[in-house]
């Protein structure tokens, strides 16, 4: 406390006074005193400490006023646009390699980030902010303590985060809170991170603490998002509950009936825009804790808001987020088109100006970057950050149970153009975690920096933030089913399959339908084809289902030509699958063999009985 009473103003000094909690104290005096920073502000939850913050992004300009009250835009580097996966580490003792993960020696790990943070707040204002993960005051939440020198950081947590400085109070010594500490380094004169070569997102497990430095990206940044997430998936395996990449939505049945559904799709691949369909009801879309209370599995939102791609939106797929984004709630635009105080994005369906302002700086249409490469108007992975509670779908009550919301049904999805349809149904809860959770893969897009559209195997989608031994985390999947009564039925999805051509197979809003044919099938209200690979819905069923939710026919053909079981393209992904377990994952559980060898037979005698290419229609008469 002395060396705080030094470090801080009397007000500021007082702020963290208030908490007993000489952890708490001991990190931030070492952490201040090495950052050096000119001016340290401490966040409460009062709402003139947010002001504050909203108001420092501003006068410091990491973001700039737009014409609609409460917008602002923010800027990254034209190559800081996403997550950097070759710089982000995991720093674990002696750098024991870990198959799929990318370690580093935790020693040395420190000391390369020590040494480049050293001082490096000169001349800047740290923030000290407190927030939580998932509800206040419940069995889900876990406290959490973020510095940066970055207003837009700090800022977007207050939209993204429930504040924590009360809960630190409350919790006092008993707290076990995550730390994170960032700086976006030196910045150019558009207060963009300039020193990109020494990027650097570091996460350690051992002291719960995430460094990430010269980089502004959301992905990056944001600590209690992806930086988190590592942390938490950690101590979900080690206490036997699931903390997953997941949407968690309620879809709304017969009669009033609700069932909340999760869905882990990779970053890119349709979280945000399957949770924010409009006549059904969003609770999170990314993040989901899971636990396991009396044999039942409950969810919870981790986050309060969402910080979604904007490529895309338009009024006629995604009214509710159109609307919101035209309304004078409080709202970061990253990495979009400005020209004359208004926000604009790739495929947002009207014209977009020919001129402006955007993540490549002063823009015209034909401008072209340093590799030869057209600039479009926006990045593909732009961003929008808002608060759930600005959305009229979203389910307040859900967002905010202490004891989170019962599971009926999780799903598992990706982009793959030829191999998935698009939705089935396990047959129970290991086939689901084996077959479609554990074997998900998935081309890679625009959310991560490096090549797009290579098929990548994406475990749960999850393989990006993966900190333990993926073996251990399918494990602790598989008896997490074994601790229920109900466990919640499994799905797959995959909007994204294509003919010989190259076309989509599926419009944007098909996937509403998959939802409620899911609905149905949570309640046993309708039955199903049985195929090699689970089951997926009937012909009749679906039609009547895109007539009643999009007043669309749906021919036989198409449901055909995408619910045909694919007999060589599901072996060959099976052969992969087995073996990137069996050479590449250690410790692997065996049922996860047995499991996939099972399906392999089916498709095997399937394909005996009635060829590569198998209708739906015939299996159903069979
Ligand atoms: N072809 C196709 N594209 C989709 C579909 N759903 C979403 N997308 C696109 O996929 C991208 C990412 O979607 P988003 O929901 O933000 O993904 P998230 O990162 O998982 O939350 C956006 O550019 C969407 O327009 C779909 O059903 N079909
Ligand atoms: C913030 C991210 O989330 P997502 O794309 O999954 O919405 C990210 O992947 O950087
Ligand atoms: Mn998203």
């Amino acid at each position: 406390m002395e060396r705080l009473e030094k470090l801080l103003d009397k007000e500021q000094f007082e702020k963290i006074r208030a908490i007993d909690n000489p952890e708490l104290h001991e990190f931030l005096a070492d952490w201040i005193e090495w950052l050096e920073p000119d001016k340290v502000f401490v966040c409460t939850d009062s709402p003139e400490d947010e002001a504050y913050v909203r108001w420092k992004a501003l006068y410091y300009g990491e973001e700039k006023l737009l014409e609609t009250p409460n917008h602002t835009v923010h800027y990254d580097s034209y190559y800081d646009q996403a997550r950097d996966k070759a710089n982000t580490k995991l720093l674990v003792p002696g750098g024991k390699e870990i198959p799929f993960l990318n370690t580093k020696d935790r020693d040395e790990g420190l000391r390369e980030i020590r040494e480049l943070m050293r001082g490096i707040m000169k001349g800047k204002e740290l923030f000290v902010c407190f927030f939580v993960l998932g509800p206040r005051n419940s069995v889900f939440t876990i406290p959490a303590v973020q510095l940066t020198d970055s207003a837009y950081v700090a800022h977007s947590e207050f939209i993204l985060y429930r504040k924590g400085y009360e809960e630190f109070k409350r919790l006092g010594r008993g707290a076990r809170f995550f730390r994170f500490v960032h700086s976006a380094g030196e910045l150019d004169e558009r207060k963009t991170s300039k020193n990109l070569d020494k990027r650097r997102i570091y996460i350690d497990l051992v002291g719960e603490t995430v460094y990430s430095v010269n980089t502004q990206y959301g992905g990056n940044t944001i600590g209690l998002k992806k930086l988190a997430f590592r942390l938490t998936i950690q101590r979900a395996v080690r206490e036997g509950w699931l903390s997953e990449h997941m949407f968690l939505m309620r879809v709304n049945g017969p009669n009033g009936r609700k069932t909340y559904f999760t869905g882990a799709y990779p970053s890119m691949c349709g979280k945000t825009s399957t949770a924010m369909i409009s006549w059904e009801n969003i609770v999170g879309d990314d993040l989901t804790f899971i636990m396991p209370f009396n044999g039942v599995a409950r969810g919870a939102n981790v986050e309060k808001g969402v910080f979604g791609i904007i490529q895309g939106v338009n009024p006629e797929d995604d009214p509710i987020i159109w609307q919101v984004l035209h309304s004078p709630v409080e709202i970061i635009f990253s990495n979009v088109l400005v020209k004359d105080g208004k926000p604009y994005w790739n495929e947002m369906g009207m014209e977009i100006p020919e001129e402006g302002e955007n993540h490549s700086g002063k823009w015209w249409k034909g401008k072209k970057d340093k590799e030869g490469n057209e600039i479009p108007p926006s990045h593909k992975n732009a961003r929008f950050t808002v608060s759930l509670e600005h959305f009229p779908n979203v389910d307040m009550d859900a967002l905010e149970a202490p004891c989170g919301v019962e599971i009926g049904g999780m799903i598992f999805g990706g982009r793959d153009k030829d191999t998935w349809p698009p939705v089935r149904e396990a047959f129970d809860w290991k086939h689901g975690v084996v077959t479609m959770g554990a074997s998900l893969e998935s081309e890679t897009t625009a959310a991560t920096l490096g090549k797009e559209g290579v098929r990548a195997f994406n475990p749960m989608a999850i393989l990006d933030f993966m900190s333990v031994p993926l073996g251990e985390y399918i494990e602790n999947y598989l008896r997490f089913g074994e601790k229920l009564r109900k466990a919640p039925k499994i799905f797959a999805v995959n909007y994204f399959l294509r003919d010989e051509n190259g076309n989509w197979l599926n419009h944007k809003l098909d996937k509403a339908v998959w939802l409620k044919w899911m609905e149905l099938r949570v309640h046993g209200d309708v039955d199903a084809i049985e195929t090699p690979i689970g089951y997926i819905p009937k012909y009749e069923d679906l039609a009547r289902l895109f007539r009643e939710v999009l007043n669309k026919g749906y021919s036989r053909k198409d449901y055909e030509k995408q619910f045909t079981v694919r007999v060589p393209e599901l072996l060959a992904k099976i052969e992969r699958i087995e073996r990137i377990y069996r050479e590449q994952v250690r410790e692997v559980p065996e049922e996860l063999f047995e499991v996939l060898e099972e399906e392999k037979k089916r498709l095997l005698e399937a394909r005996t009985k009635y060829g590569d290419y198998i209708s739906p229609f015939v299996l159903e008469r069979k």
